[in-house]
């Protein structure tokens, strides 16, 4: 009888483990059944019952749905504790290999819960995440190529470090500026960080596909081929979506929240933000092959005439060219122009290590253009719904920080929602997702602002003075030292800080203005200085407006920096 005991616990704890997986189950299947309902408010509905809709699965909607399908608090776990049975056990039964990670991260002391008695631990996973994107195939882009230093610490905190292993990503430590003839090497300052931590360059979509599959890994993650057409308003609140299939088949999918991440070209923003969209630009995209960077796993930037071109490995034997081609329209290359532009007025400015790999790529004929986007984040407030990635917010792609401040909002996000258990109140969650818009500012309006004055600094300008103070930045650059590695600093997203951006910019200006009034001050000198300073605050101000210089400064001014989870989605 007494060896009995122990079986008799064994097959109460399975009874009472299957009967949490039926719940658990029933969960999904209750949202299953109400799919084809219209969502009652509290109920969720849609395909499978989701928590959560993700629109789009670029590298915002495959991060976040990977963050937020993730199981990411012990409070996920259902817990039975049996009492201590004769012999000790040494094992509780895992449902999921995510709880090893916070096992082992300590978040939950498996061997004093195994000491205390028989444990089992079945695991609620993260929030049934539903991802509607319209192409799963890999992406063939000219896009989101660089990812800076800052984004490569953002993948860490989120788990997906391993997204730029086995794609054949190129490492980057530092960027290469040259300017008539001169160059400044800068480095990155990536001394303090883990050795795995500096910008990588890749073939976007192999990185996106890495992301796709670390995302889909997750049983919490559904990933469904399909475009969203619109969404589902009710009373002003946001309930799902509409999205046509691969068979074009029209279906609904409801949730508490959906976060449209669909990208630069959203068509689904309009009725959520007001921001206008500035097209300064068009990067036009080569294929170098076989060639080597003058100087190895550095990103070469030529601020060339009219404007920048940029070199950066994208695996060991391919290397990224962008052409900055200012203005709204590109030469046409079905007619020839484009080759003729990209042969006559590029190639001669190129480093002479890489010119003929220049001329083979032009010669291919592989030539791609890209629109170069700039959109400040003015989101109205929604409930039911978030936008975010390039939908929400875009900035200059010459610092490829697009993808830093999406994973950074990726983190913000996850962090907010971490300690909601419920997201149906859409009125009391929409409140507390304002802080969303505060929290993401120190990252985002320095990676905003800075690429954006770079573009006005070094990009195509009849303003004489705006060249000057490029010269003067590039000069400071060139002396090496506490300035270069700033501005890297800021540049790599290892330092979001809009205070010292500016401070930063003001260095560069001062010794522009110093330069043109030492030894001995003129009035030419002085005519001078006047005209860099308002041309430097004509570039500044403009983009500290457009950020918002409370937020951006003073955040901690704003109630919705502080704001704690409300109580009715804590429980
Ligand atoms: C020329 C250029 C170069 C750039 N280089 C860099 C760089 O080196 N480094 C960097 O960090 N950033 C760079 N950027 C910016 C970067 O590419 C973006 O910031 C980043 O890709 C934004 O990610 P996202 O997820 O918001 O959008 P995307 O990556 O564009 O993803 C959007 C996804 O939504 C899907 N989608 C769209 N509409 C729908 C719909 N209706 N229904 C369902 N799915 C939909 C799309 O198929 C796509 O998969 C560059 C941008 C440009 C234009």
């Amino acid at each position: 009888m007494e060896g009995m005991y122990p079986l008799g616990v064994i097959a109460a704890a399975s009874i009472l483990a299957f009967l949490l997986l039926v719940r658990i189950h029933g969960r999904w299947g209750k949202g299953r059944k109400a799919a084809g309902k219209r969502d009652s408010g509290r109920v969720a509905a849609g395909f499978g019952g989701a928590d959560v809709i993700v629109v789009g699965a670029g590298v915002t909607g495959s991060a976040l749905a990977y963050a937020l399908g993730k199981v990411t608090s012990p409070s996920s776990f259902f817990a039975i504790k049996l009492p201590v049975v004769s012999r000790p056990a040494k094992t509780g039964f895992l449902v999921d290999a995510n709880v090893t990670t916070h096992l082992d991260k300590g978040k939950v002391n498996r061997n004093r819960n195994v000491q205390s008695g028989f444990m089992i631990l079945i695991v609620q996973d993260g929030r049934r995440v539903h991802v509607v994107e319209r192409d799963l195939a890999e992406p063939d882009r000219i896009v989101g190529e660089v990812l800076q230093p800052g984004g490569c610490l953002n993948l860490f905190e989120l788990g997906l470090e391993d997204c730029v292993d086995e794609i054949d990503a190129q490492r980057v430590l530092g960027y290469v500026l040259h300017k008539n003839g001169r160059s400044a090497k800068l480095s990155l300052p990536l001394e303090k960080y883990h050795v795995d931590v500096a910008a990588r360059g890749f073939h976007h979509g192999r990185f996106i596909q890495r992301l796709r599959e670390k995302a889909a890994s997750l049983s919490s993650v559904q990933l469904k081929q399909g475009t969203v057409t619109s969404l589902i308003k009710e009373d002003g609140i946001v309930k799902g979506v509409v999205y046509k299939t691969k068979s074009g088949k029209e279906s609904k999918a409801f949730a508490p929240l959906t976060i449209v991440c669909d990208g630069s070209f959203s068509n689904l923003r309009h009725t959520l933000c007001s921001s206008e969209v500035d097209v300064p630009s068009y990067f036009v995209g080569l294929l170098l092959e076989d060639c080597q960077l003058p100087f190895p796993n550095h990103a070469h930037v030529i601020l060339a005439e009219p404007s920048i071109v940029l070199f950066y490995s994208i695996s060991s034997t391919e290397t990224r060219c962008l052409v900055d081609v200012p203005g709204q329209k590109v030469p046409s290359i079905a007619n020839g122009e484009m080759e003729n532009y990209l042969k006559t007025l590029v190639a001669p400015q190129v480093p002479t290590e890489l010119h003929d790999a220049f001329v083979a790529a032009i010669d291919k004929g592989n030539i791609r253009t890209m629109p170069c986007k700039s959109m400040p984040a003015d989101a109205h407030l929604t409930p039911g719904v978030l936008l975010m990635g390039d939908a929400f917010n875009m900035r200059h792609p010459l610092t490829g920080g697009g993808m830093t401040v999406g994973l950074s909002d990726v983190i913000v996000l996850r962090n907010l929602l971490r300690p909601l258990h419920d997201l149906h109140d859409a009125a009391a969650l929409c409140k507390y997702l304002e802080s969303f818009y505060i929290l993401r500012k120190p990252v985002a309006s320095t990676m905003n602002m800075l690429a954006d004055a770079f573009y006005k600094l070094f990009g195509a300008s009849s303003d004489e003075a705006r060249k000057e103070i490029g010269q003067a930045y590039f000069n400071c650059l060139s002396l090496g030292g506490g300035f270069s590695s700033d501005s890297t600093a800021l540049i790599g997203g290892l330092n979001a800080s809009p205070l010292h951006l500016v401070i930063h910019f003001l260095v560069a200006v001062t010794h522009g203005v110093g330069h043109l009034l030492l030894p001995i001050p003129s009035v030419g000198g002085l005519r001078g200085s006047a005209r860099l300073i308002s041309a430097a605050a004509r570039i500044v101000l403009p983009l500290m407006k457009a950020e918002g210089v409370r937020q951006t400064f003073f955040p901690a001014t704003f109630p919705a920096y502080y704001r704690d989870p409300p109580a009715q989605l804590k429980q």
